[in-house]
């Protein structure tokens, strides 16, 4: 359940009061710790003690030694399957922290309160817990639901712009794949500030949740939401590697734009179209420098993605702008013509 929470937190407070849990873990990183702890802790009215665990910012602490050291500090405290965890933070705590909850004595609740653009629409539904592998994207996790989702649109207020706008690449999919008018009323934004956004977020959740309460478990309609991840996830793992990791919104947007081009190669979008979507994210997101990436490794990790069945890249596409097939194999001819599409363009 998604709540958006009022100023005083008293939808959170009202379900810390009917809930009875033996004690409470609030998992940040060092900047959530800053910016959005005090905030939390100044409205929380709990008499249930806790404890602040917290991690270093970033992609790299998604791992399994950062889980594994969560694990010990859970098991040192004595928390019981009663316990709460509350994740507050982006993406990489929802993940992680999701994770570890949905593991920790074969699982104990947890709720998600996002504090980025991209985390309150997309990384805090739907219940998809993860880290990372050997680079490898989201290569272990769970499905599994929190407890409840709570959403403060002010803690965008201290979010840095290139992580806004790794957040609006999400949103900008979700128009993609399935509103034709929240991608239109999205692109109409010359400037990505939280405030100019804000009247979209609730659209963009709405789309996200109803995709999951579809398919769950991503069996099928799902991997829509995958639209973009294919491409972005591979290049993603590259940059994470190297010297210059890349946030996952701007992978997302590499990704949608080699995958519109893709999409248009196999017939499923005119050229008009996928002309359209390229330009409109072009404006927002400036191009990743591929020139060191061997294709050959980008092919290995491709054939690595999750989607993937008998040894086959299975891609989701777009059929129009707003509607998004899955499970399409496509000719490597044309994958490679749509990595080279994107180098090109990134030439001019
Ligand atoms: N489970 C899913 O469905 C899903 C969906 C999309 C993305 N993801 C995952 O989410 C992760 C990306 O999430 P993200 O973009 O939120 O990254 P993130 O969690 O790393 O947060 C981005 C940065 O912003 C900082 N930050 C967070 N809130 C802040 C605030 N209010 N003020 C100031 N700084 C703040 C963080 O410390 C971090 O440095 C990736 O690992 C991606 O794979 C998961
Ligand atoms: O919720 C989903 O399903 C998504 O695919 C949302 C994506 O934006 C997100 O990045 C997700 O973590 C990708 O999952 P993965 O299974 O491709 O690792
Ligand atoms: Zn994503």
């Amino acid at each position: 359940m998604i709540t958006i929470l009022d100023e005083n937190f008293s939808q959170l407070n009202q379900f810390m009061t009917e809930k009875s849990f033996s004690k409470v873990f609030i998992l940040v990183d060092e900047n959530t710790h800053e910016y959005c702890l005090p905030l939390l802790l100044g409205n929380l009215e709990t008499d249930i003690a806790f404890e602040i665990l917290e991690i270093e910012a970033g992609e790299e602490m998604k791992n399994i030694q950062t889980a594994n050291q969560l694990w010990e500090i859970l098991t040192e405290m004595q928390a019981d399957r009663k316990a709460l965890i509350i994740n507050l933070g982006g993406g990489v705590i929802t993940d992680m922290g999701g994770f570890v909850a949905s593991t920790y004595k074969r699982g104990i609740q947890f709720i998600n309160i996002p504090t980025t653009l991209l985390s309150m629409c997309d990384a805090s539904i739907g219940g998809k817990t993860g880290i990372d592998l050997m680079h490898y994207k989201n290569m272990v996790g769970t499905f599994s639901f929190p407890e409840q989702i709570y959403v403060y649109p002010r803690f965008l207020d201290t979010l840095p712009a290139k992580e806004v706008k790794s957040g609006f690449a999400e949103m900008l999919k979700h128009g993609l794949i399935a509103d034709k008018k929240h991608w239109e009323d999205l692109i109409q934004l010359q400037h990505l500030d939280p405030v100019g956004i804000e009247p979209f977020i609730p659209q963009s959740m709405e789309i996200k949740q109803e995709v999951v309460n579809a398919d769950f478990h991503e069996k099928n309609v799902r991997k829509t939401l995958n639209f973009g991840h294919t491409i972005g996830h591979a290049i993603e793992s590259l940059c994470l590697q190297s010297e210059n990791p890349i946030l996952h919104g701007e992978a997302v947007a590499l990704g949608m734009i080699c995958e519109s081009h893709l999409s248009y190669l196999e017939g499923l979008i005119s050229k008009e179209d996928s002309g359209l979507i390229i330009e409109n994210i072009q404006k927002y997101f400036c191009f990743v420098d591929l020139t060191d990436f061997k294709d050959k490794d980008i092919f290995s990790l491709l054939l690595n993605d999750k989607k993937n069945s008998d040894a086959k890249i299975n891609f989701s596409l777009l059929s129009g702008i707003g509607s998004c097939v899955f499970d399409h194999q496509c000719s490597t001819e044309n994958i490679q013509k749509s990595i080279d599409f994107y180098k090109k363009l990134s030439e001019f």
